[in-house]
This record gives C-alpha cells, sequence and structure tokens, in this order.
C-alpha cells in the first residue's frame, strides 16, 4: 500500500484504510492525523506490527487459559458453594470479616437487612443494647436525660448498618499460609439482581483440599459461635425476587426460660420430659427396632395470648434446638415448596406451624385424597375416613398435602412437629390422630394462682435487670459491684431478687452484708407475695389470658401497688368490652 500518496488528502491514509480501521478502533483515524500532524509520527508504518501483537496477545491469551483450566484441573483444588445451602452463609460471614478481603477495591455493598449474612438478624443487637446503657447509664449526669439518651438512639438507628462483601470475580488472600482464591459468580438462568444463582468457589493450590474443609470449617464454627446459646429461629420463604422455598435464617433470640411460661407444671414437665425422652438416643433405636417413623408431633391449643408460642420457644431455648416457622396461611407456598422445605430440615429441631385451623386446610381433605396419604396402621383408617368432604382452599397448600409431609412415606424423620390452633374442634380427625399429633396440650384462661404468678414474675427483679455498666460504673468509682446491686432492691416499690441472687453478686459479698441482704430481700419478696394475693383476690380466676393480665401489668410495670388500685375498674371494662365483642359476634 502506498501511503505517500494518500497523506496530502486525509493523513497518513486512503480513505478506504480510514474506514477499515475506524470500523476496528474507534477514533483510529482522528489519533493517527493528531499525530502526524502534531508529531509527524506516522503510526501506519508500525501498521504490521500492531496487527501482529494483536493476534499474537489474543493468541496468547487463549493458551494461557487452556493452560490454566489443565493447570486447574490437575493442581488446583476448588469446592462450589451454592446460595441455598446454609454454608453460603458461613462463607460470606467469614470473609467479610477478613482483613485481607476487607481491602478488596471491588466489593458488594449493602445495608444490613438486605444481606443474607444476617437478615434481620439480632447480629449488631447485643452491641447496640450496650450501646444503648452506655449511652444512658454511663453518661455524665448533667447528660443523662432520657432526651440525650434517645437523641443519640435515634440518630444511630437512622444509619444501617453498612455490609460490604467481595464483588463478581476472583479475589486472591492468604489462609495458614496457603494463597487462596474466592470467585464469586452468578450462574446462567440467574439474573445479576436475583441472586439465586450466585455461587462461590473456593480454590487452593494443590489436588488436597483439606485445607478448603478446614476453611470451611472455621468459617463454620465463627458463623455458630456467633449465636452462643441463642434460639436461632428460621422461616420458610423466598429469596427477593421468588424462586423456590428456603429455610432463610431471620433471627437468633436470647432463649425464653420455661419458668417464665405460667403454666400448670405438670403439663410443662409432662411436654418438656416428653420432647426429651424421643430426643434419647435409645428412642430412636427403639422406634427403629419396631418399624416405627421416628417422628413426633405436638397440638397446642387454646384462646389466643395464652402462651402457645411461648411455650414452644421456651422449649427450643431448653434444649438448644432450631426453631422453623412456617406460615401455611401463604398463597404461595404450595405442595412441593412444603414437602422441599420439609426435606432440608435438619435432623433435630422444632417445626412450629401456628394457628393450624386458619390456614385454609381445616377440614378441606376430600375422600379422593384419602388414598394419598399412606397411614402407619390400619386403625387409622377410620379416622381418616371421617373427613368433611373437600372446601375450597385458601392457601396452596391442602390437608392432604400437608399430612403427606408430615408423615408420608418421604417424610423427614427426627424433626419435632409442633402446631397450634385456637380451634382445636375445627380440625380434621386426620391431622389429630395418633402418629401426627402424639401430645395435645390445652392452654386455658388464667388460674388464680396464674395470676399470682404473673404479677410476681412482673415485679421481681430478674438477672439481667440491671445495666451492664451500672456495675461497671461502681467497680471505676472503687465501689464492690455488689453495692450497684443493693441500690435497685432497696429503691424498688416493693421488688425483689428471685432467690437471693440478684446477677449472681450476693453469695460474693462479705457475709455480714450478705446475711443483711438475704434478710432484706426475704422481707421484700414476702411483700410483694402480699401483693400477688390483693392482686389476684381483684382479678376473677378463669376470665382472663396470661396475654390480657400482662398488658395490664406492664402499664405499672414499676408501680405494683398502682396496678392493684386500678385492677377493679381494669376488670370491669374489660369484661364490658368482651360482652360487647360477644354479643356483636352472635348479631353477626
Ligand atoms: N402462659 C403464659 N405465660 C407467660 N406469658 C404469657 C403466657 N401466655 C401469654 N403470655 C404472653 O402473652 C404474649 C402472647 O403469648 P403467645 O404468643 O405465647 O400466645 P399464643 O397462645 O401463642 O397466642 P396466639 O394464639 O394468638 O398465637 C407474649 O408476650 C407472652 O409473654
Amino acid at each position: 500500500m502506498d501511503f505517500n500518496q494518500t497523506r496530502t488528502t486525509a493523513g497518513p491514509f486512503s480513505t478506504s484504510d480510514t474506514a477499515m480501521l475506524e470500523a476496528l478502533v474507534p477514533g483510529f483515524g482522528f489519533i493517527s492525523r493528531f499525530l502526524y500532524s502534531y508529531l509527524n509520527f506516522d503510526i501506519t508504518a508500525y501498521f504490521q506490527l500492531m496487527i501482529a501483537l494483536t493476534v499474537f496477545g489474543a493468541t496468547f491469551r487463549y493458551i494461557f487459559f487452556v493452560i490454566w483450566e489443565r493447570f486447574s484441573e490437575f493442581f488446583v483444588s476448588t469446592a462450589e458453594i451454592r446460595l441455598d445451602d446454609e454454608i453460603f452463609s458461613y462463607l460470606m460471614y467469614w470473609v467479610s470479616r477478613q482483613q485481607q478481603m476487607r481491602r478488596t477495591n471491588r466489593f458488594v455493598a449493602g445495608v444490613k437487612a438486605n444481606g443474607y449474612i444476617s437478615d434481620e438478624d439480632s447480629d449488631d443487637e447485643d452491641g447496640d443494647e450496650m450501646e444503648d446503657e452506655t449511652n444512658w447509664d454511663g453518661a455524665p449526669a448533667a447528660d443523662n436525660t432520657f432526651d440525650t439518651y434517645w437523641a443519640k438512639v435515634v440518630s444511630r438507628d437512622k444509619y444501617k448498618a453498612l455490609q460490604f462483601t467481595p464483588a463478581e470475580g476472583s479475589h486472591y488472600f492468604w489462609y495458614k499460609n496457603r494463597p487462596m482464591m474466592l470467585t464469586r459468580s452468578n450462574q446462567e438462568g440467574g439474573t445479576r439482581y436475583v441472586l439465586n444463582n450466585e455461587r462461590l468457589y473456593l480454590s487452593c493450590l494443590g489436588r488436597d483440599p483439606s485445607i478448603l474443609k478446614s476453611l470451611l470449617w472455621e468459617a463454620q464454627q465463627a458463623y455458630v459461635e456467633r449465636d452462643g446459646n441463642m434460639t436461632v429461629i428460621y422461616r420458610g420463604g423466598r429469596y427477593s425476587g421468588g424462586g423456590s422455598y428456603y429455610w432463610i435464617r431471620c433471627m437468633a433470640r436470647v432463649p425464653r426460660p420455661l419458668s417464665t411460661v405460667i403454666l400448670d407444671q405438670s403439663q410443662k414437665d409432662e411436654f418438656v420430659d416428653d420432647i426429651k425422652e424421643y430426643l434419647h438416643p435409645r428412642t430412636r433405636r427403639w422406634y427403629s427396632n419396631r418399624g416405627i417413623p421416628y417422628r413426633r408431633g405436638y397440638l397446642l391449643h387454646g384462646p389466643p395470648g395464652t402462651g402457645k408460642t411461648s411455650l414452644c420457644f421456651a422449649a427450643a431455648g431448653l434444649l438448644g434446638l432450631k426453631l422453623y416457622l412456617l406460615d401455611l396461611n401463604s398463597s404461595s407456598l404450595d405442595e412441593e415448596s412444603l414437602s422441599s422445605l420439609f426435606a432440608d430440615l435438619p435432623r433435630r429441631c422444632i417445626v412450629l406451624l401456628e394457628d393450624v385451623d386458619s390456614a385454609g386446610i381445616a377440614k378441606t381433605r376430600g375422600a379422593n385424597q384419602a388414598a394419598d396419604v399412606p397411614d402407619d396402621s390400619p386403625a387409622d383408617a377410620g379416622a381418616d375416613a371421617k373427613v368433611l368432604p373437600e372446601e375450597p382452599k385458601k392457601g396452596g397448600v391442602t390437608l392432604s398435602g400437608l399430612l403427606n409431609v408430615i408423615d408420608g412415606v418421604a417424610a423427614t424423620e427426627g424433626r419435632i412437629l409442633v402446631m397450634t390452633t385456637n380451634h382445636a374442634d375445627k380440625l380434621d380427625p386426620a391431622l389429630l390422630r395418633p402418629g401426627r399429633v402424639d401430645m395435645t396440650v390445652t392452654f386455658g384462661y388464667t388460674s388464680e394462682a396464674d395470676i399470682k404468678e404473673m404479677f410476681i414474675s412482673i415485679y421481681v427483679t430478674m438477672e439481667g435487670d440491671l445495666a451492664r455498666n451500672q456495675i461497671l460504673s461502681a467497680i471505676s468509682n472503687g465501689l464492690p459491684p455488689r453495692i450497684a446491686v443493693k441500690v435497685p432492691a432497696e429503691i424498688t416499690d416493693g421488688r425483689v431478687g428471685t432467690n437471693g441472687k440478684v446477677n449472681g453478686t450476693v453469695a460474693a459479698a462479705p457475709k455480714h452484708e450478705k446475711d443483711e441482704l438475704q434478710a432484706r430481700l426475704q422481707s421484700l419478696r414476702a411483700s410483694i407475695s402480699g401483693l400477688a394475693d390483693e392482686f389476684a383476690a381483684v382479678v376473677p380466676a378463669g376470665t382472663f389470658t396470661a396475654a390480657e393480665i400482662q398488658g395490664y401489668l406492664l402499664n405499672h410495670k414499676e408501680a405494683p401497688k398502682a396496678a392493684i388500685e386500678g385492677a377493679a375498674e381494669w376488670v370491669q371494662t374489660s369484661l364490658e368490652k368482651k360482652r360487647a365483642r360477644e354479643e356483636k359476634e352472635q348479631v353477626s
């Protein structure tokens, strides 16, 4: 090509050359004219060299990838981690806490509520609570008003916690002196914004994958240890954007002591002992030796607000079991999702199905569907045959679908199923037959003893009622921590520590102080017990639920005497409201 001829018209190129090069490299014509005019540099003299370099580069890149693929196949170990598995959260949690990964310049930023590391989790709530207490109790006296404290809390709560995780692509870091690579990718089929298809690949050099496993174990340990002895709660739901149902971790809560659930002691003991007996290893063997499916089901029934959910939550905390909540009312929950959720349950856990009567499955199994449900014993056939004809269901789950997941042939073993209802009489007998419901706990309105117990439980000073930094500030002021404990017990109106172990510091006091404090606690306990008798004399037994009484007492949580004084009026107003509601219900 004779470039000299064309230089006079369009710089160093012919028009057709320029057009071709421009098409290949946008802006090429302008750059070459610029270089030629101002620097007298003829870029086309290097044209062939440039083509050669480009071809060489592309070839090199291709060869590099082929070699890398072969190399990876033989010399790199890789673990694949999928979003729908809990290990994804373990790894993300671990990674987001690594200094090296925090320095990455490509990351996904999100606020806590949207992240899958701690979705709606109480992750930082402990820290927040501690900060709240510090703001409140630890501030200098002039500053220690509710308004100052609240202004700080409100301004802090405006800022959601930011969460950073490595972005799509590969990231390199060192672990136990070994180079590691973490690749985050979206698989085909998902979209960038729907995270359902996200995968993580964790790779290390060498054919031995033990370092990967050890990292994953460490990640799991870090994630699980964060929960301590909290009760972890999962709910059946879908990640944003729809798709399949998963058990999504929603929070970890401080366990509720069983003693705070007011219910006949023998009923509580029977319930908890039955679960313990079921969880015992010899029971599993006993079941399998006899060919009986290893499952246990409970029905908790009674009016709303009588403690059904509370008992279930307390039992989960006591036994260190995870709690899986499922809303059968959800219209998007179909039978396939229900069975995949049940199939994903761990071996030991409590599944809580609340208000099963209102889930649109009450008495809805048609006779034609009865054959779908394999029964464990012929005796059940009678009960099942009594079912009423099918009615149109509200949600996506039918009774037959539910029965299948509870104890069909493919049903999982080992889990504890707890169903709660306000209307046991509305439930299909098939759902209640032994094998599906093995024990029923009945909740009712509060007895006289329950009312007294509720009153005492509200007004005792529980362990943990006192702010941590009350004790810390006492220590920093040179006072022994027990001084900080004595003050609230003395100043409160009839409030008293449970069994003299307020914050566990009484035992550490010198003997004379300990005796004095014990005596004071005894007398306060006697006085609160006397007040509880007075309260129970005004509030009629068998009329109110525990939730109603709790609601009333919470309005007077620092003033037991005021609660007693206002009780008669509250009882009268509440009964009138109840009567009016009942009359309205009868009319409609
Ligand atoms: N027996 C009880 N002992 C202690 N607290 C109770 C009891 N019953 C109710 N409460 C209190 O009332 C509130 C509601 O209780 P809970 O959710 O356990 O009732 P529920 O019977 O499951 O109600 P629902 O049928 O409406 O779901 C909670 O704050 C709980 O602390």
